[in-house]
């Protein structure tokens, strides 16, 4: 299958990592390496801690930059007694486009399960934000050779009431627990593998016409070095990066791995 119609976007998720000197200073060094032009071919954006969020959108707005920004985590209610939760009206009003749902280390770390991931699912879409919808198994699983149900029956529970028209626009990240911040990226192959098992689920959810305009990135451990060969296989889309994105100049390469990626896709 090419890719005829998915425009491949590259997400770079900071992580708890940055200051909001330190973002523009990054937000700085990807526009000198990422030109106007760059963005017929591949959508970028980057995903800062929420402290950060007005700075960028102030460089962002203030240079007429094509980059789009989002946060990483956002609340289940969109207003109300909940110290410490940020919300999705907020997050609109600082004009953000994506908002990153069930990352592994909220997972982990926050005990995230699976009904309050479909509940920020739900509160992005109501505030008119996009989720980049994360799944992805432990070693454990991936052992087990269960990684596929596992993420299927993952982004089953994400998806939980969401509509067709909302289910197109979702972007979906495959990152397994063993390759997120260790060096030890999957192969294109095993991307591949997941990433269509997932299109396929969105397929018999929902439409083969809706599974066809999602986008499905792959995240774990993608640098320059290795992005061109995963963004080529057919069902990745892109990328959600961690590490890799604190470099202006390694981030923006990436993205323009994509582009060539999704150009040459299309022209299969
Ligand atoms: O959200 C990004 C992923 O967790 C990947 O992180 P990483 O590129 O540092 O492995």
């Amino acid at each position: 299958m090419a890719k005829t119609v998915r425009k491949p976007l590259i997400a770079g998720n900071w992580k708890m990592n940055l200051n909001h000197l330190e973002a523009i200073a990054l937000v700085q060094k990807i526009a000198f390496s990422l030109k106007e032009e760059h963005y017929a071919a591949v959508d970028a954006t980057v995903l800062p801690p929420f402290v950060d969020i007005r700075s960028v959108q102030t460089l962002v707005d203030g240079d007429r930059l094509l980059l789009t920004y989002g946060a990483q985590d956002l609340s289940p209610h969109d207003s109300g007694a909940y110290t410490g939760d940020v919300s999705g009206p907020m997050l609109a009003k600082l004009g953000c486009t994506f908002v990153v749902v069930g990352h592994s280390e909220r997972r982990q770390h926050h005990h995230e399960d699976d009904q309050l991931v479909n509940a920020k699912v739900r509160a992005a879409f109501r505030n008119g934000l996009t989720p980049i919808v994360c799944t992805g198994e432990s070693l454990e699983i991936r052992e087990q050779l269960g990684h596929l149900e596992h993420c299927e029956l993952q982004i089953d529970a994400a998806l939980e009431g969401v509509s067709a028209e909302q289910a197109a626009s979702v972007v979906i990240a495959y990152e397994p627990v063993w390759a997120i911040g260790t060096g030890r990226v999957a192969t294109p192959e095993d991307a591949q593998q997941v990433c269509a098992a997932i299109r396929r689920r969105i397929a018999g959810r929902f439409s083969a016409e809706v599974a066809d305009a999602v986008r499905i990135l792959y995240g774990g451990s993608v640098k320059a070095a290795n992005a061109g060969e995963l963004l080529a296989a057919p069902d990745v889309d892109g990328a959600l990066v961690g590490g890799a994105s604190l470099d202006g100049a390694e981030f923006a390469t990436i993205c323009l791995a994509a582009g060539a990626a999704g150009t040459a896709g299309s022209a299969r």
